[in-house]
């Protein structure tokens, strides 16, 4: 394998497609073997860049053959670390919080979100997803004595931070941040930022150039 560092961040990208991918061709389809231009195909990606992708990380497959679908989605799985179950702590059990505890296809993907925070009286006691919600002041315990690494945001922006921050003093190193706005965090802390309005916005924006040059 190559050094870790010198993996170009779009393939590191490119991998969780990968992954879900082959999971849904030994799962769903019986696939057995699959070549490069086949999986790239599937996703709109060049075969020579499925093949150098995968490269970085050691050799798969077999030229003229293609690849085992159930080895490579393993191997694959593996560098990703979603061969096991990380456990996440999730702060703010409103429309988003609720929508993501109850969505039911993290689990393949290596995530499980095993324990739900608020700070709202009428909301802490109540279950999604058969998790009960506590109260916020418990996180710090919790994520503790769980040795839980990884937390989900998604309070307002104005409490970000500040459940960020807790987050991180109780030991989680790596964030998934719904809130829209920025967190500051130390080094060793990864966060991952979803910000969902930029994503319409860009589709908005070639709407309105599509309808300018339609005029
Ligand atoms: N709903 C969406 O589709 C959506 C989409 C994109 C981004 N977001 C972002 O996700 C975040 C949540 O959005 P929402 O629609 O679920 O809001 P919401 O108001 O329904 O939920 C926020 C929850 O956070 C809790 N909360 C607030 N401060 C807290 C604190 N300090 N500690 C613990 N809990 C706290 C509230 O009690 C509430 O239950 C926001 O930052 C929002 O901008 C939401």
């Amino acid at each position: 394998m190559k050094d870790r560092e010198k993996i170009p961040k779009a393939t590191i990208e490119r991998l969780p497609l990968y992954y879900r991918c082959l999971d849904k061709m030994a799962t769903f389809e019986d696939v057995e073997v699959v070549s490069s231009k086949d999986l790239g195909g599937k996703l709109d990606i060049p075969s020579t860049q499925v093949r150098k992708d995968l490269s970085y990380y050691g050799e798969f497959g077999r030229r003229g053959v293609g690849y085992n679908v159930n080895e490579l989605k393993r191997s694959v799985g593996k560098i990703l670390g979603v061969n096991r179950t990380w456990p996440a702590a999730l702060v703010g059990a409103g429309n988003l919080g609720r929508a993501l505890v109850n969505y039911g296809s993290f689990e393949m993907m290596g995530l499980e979100i095993t324990c739900v925070f608020d700070n709202d009286l009428d909301k802490i006691g109540n279950l999604i997803n058969e998790r009960e919600v506590k109260s916020v002041q418990e996180m710090s315990q919790k994520v503790m004595k769980n040795e839980i690494k990884l937390g989900i945001i998604s309070v307002p922006a104005e409490a970000a931070q500040a459940v960020a921050d807790q987050m991180i003093e109780a030991g989680i190193k790596a964030i998934w941040n719904f809130a829209p706005t920025r967190l500051y965090v130390p080094e060793d802390v990864s966060v991952k930022n979803e910000d969902l309005a930029v994503g319409i916005v860009s589709l908005i924006y070639h709407l309105s150039w599509q309808e300018e040059t339609d005029v």
